[in-house]
């Protein structure tokens, strides 16, 4: 499937954000999006996703123009940089509610299945960060948006977490952003840097250094 949003338009405040800014995520693809802090990569995620509204979009879903909200449709999970989970439920809980195996994810991440028990506030903010980005990964949905997933993660759960999302990729239209570029640049199928308003691919880090968003 082939997912783009066009000729973005977005203001705060009538301060002028994104300015036609167009981006392409398909099946099978990862999507990076760099950029310097405040160039708009999240409000552009919260537009795909439909709970920012800006001046004017395009949505297309296989060339079709997509006319209601996106996470309306039930097709789009989104992780945001905010917490996503409700801090009093205990940890094995969203797992129902995600409809995401949890004995699963147990095997993969065997440090967290002794906290089974705990509630999501007793757990470190990367042990709830581990537990958003997979669930939001494994939904049963045709796009996934990550909006900085590394953050809080060590180099070790960055690379686990970098396999999952290359596995993922094979049924799902994957768009990450995240300032640890080295991370990105290695999953990333194609690459937009966020600058100037507007979005660009770019197909080298000669390039990204050029455009002055690496360091030279
Ligand atoms: N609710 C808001 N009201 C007014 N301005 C906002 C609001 N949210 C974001 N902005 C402004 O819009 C611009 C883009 O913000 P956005 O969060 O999309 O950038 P970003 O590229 O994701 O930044 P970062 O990498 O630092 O997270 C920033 O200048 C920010 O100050």
């Amino acid at each position: 499937m082939i997912f783009e949003i066009d000729n973005v338009e977005l203001y705060y405040d009538e301060k002028p954000i994104l300015k036609s800014v167009y981006l392409k995520a398909e099946t099978g693809k990862i999507t990076g999006l760099l950029g310097r802090n405040g160039s708009g990569k999240s409000s552009l995620l919260k537009i795909f996703f439909g709970t920012l509204k800006p001046k004017y979009k395009l949505i297309r879903v296989d060339g079709q123009p997509l006319l209601k909200s996106f996470y309306k449709t039930g097709t789009i999970a989104m992780l945001p940089q905010f917490p996503l989970l409700p801090p009093t439920i205990k940890m094995q809980k969203p797992f129902e509610l995600y409809e995401v195996d949890f004995g699963e994810f147990c095997e993969l991440f065997s440090e967290m299945k002794s906290k089974n028990n705990q509630r999501i506030r007793e757990l470190s903010g990367g042990e709830q960060r581990i537990i958003e980005i997979y669930l939001v990964l494994k939904r049963n949905v045709n796009i996934v948006l990550l909006d900085e997933p590394f953050a809080q993660l060590s180099p070790l759960m960055i690379e686990k977490f970098s396999t999952i999302i290359q596995k993922e990729k094979e049924q799902k239209a994957i768009i990450i952003t995240d300032h640890r570029y080295e991370a990105i640049l290695d999953i990333s199928d194609d690459i937009y840097l966020f600058q100037n308003k507007q979005s660009r691919i770019v197909n080298s880090r000669l390039e990204l250094t050029n455009l002055g968003y690496l360091p030279s």
